[in-house]
């Protein structure tokens, strides 16, 4: 699985751990950057990775500021990007069962790097059920269409 890796400075520092984590199973995973803690703006790395993973370059994204909030709501702006901001693991698992999420958003500044892991983990095991969740999978795909002619 190819995953696309994004933060600013409030992520940056759980972003190494999340990578070098990830790297250490096996993943092949793509930094996105910011590469420091210096001051920067979430929108740009929402867009890199959300691009990334609208283009098929990447298999899913995980995305890192602050809280989580900001790059979520930037990344969920490109049209097949379905981001969640996730804290806990019951709903790191429900967000790929019921809504396939393609990005995963965590807040640096709410959860530690224990609880990320495991979110982290829990996300990239949990496969999208279909069924019932399908059609509104798709709904939200036509409201997408609507709104971004
Ligand atoms: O939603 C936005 C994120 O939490 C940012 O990481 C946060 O706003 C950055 O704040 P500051 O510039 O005060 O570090």
């Amino acid at each position: 699985m190819k995953i696309a890796i994004g933060s600013d400075h409030g992520g940056y520092g759980l972003k190494e751990i999340i990578k070098e984590h990830l790297k250490d199973k096996g993943f092949f995973i793509t930094d996105f950057g910011t590469d420091s803690e210096a001051s920067c703006d979430y929108p740009e790395f929402a867009e890199k990775v959300g691009e990334a993973v609208v283009k098929a370059e990447y298999d899913r994204g995980i995305l890192i500021c602050g809280t989580g909030i900001g790059i979520s709501i930037a990344a969920n702006k490109i049209p097949g990007i379905r981001c969640a901001l996730v804290g806990d693991c019951f709903s790191a698992k429900a967000t790929r069962q019921h809504n396939d999420a393609n990005v995963l958003a965590l807040g640096a500044r709410v959860v530690g790097p224990g609880l990320a892991l495991e979110i982290v983990d829990v996300w990239l095991n949990a496969e999208f059920e279909g069924g019932r969740h399908q059609k509104r999978v798709e709904k939200i795909s036509s409201i997408e269409e609507k709104y971004y002619k």
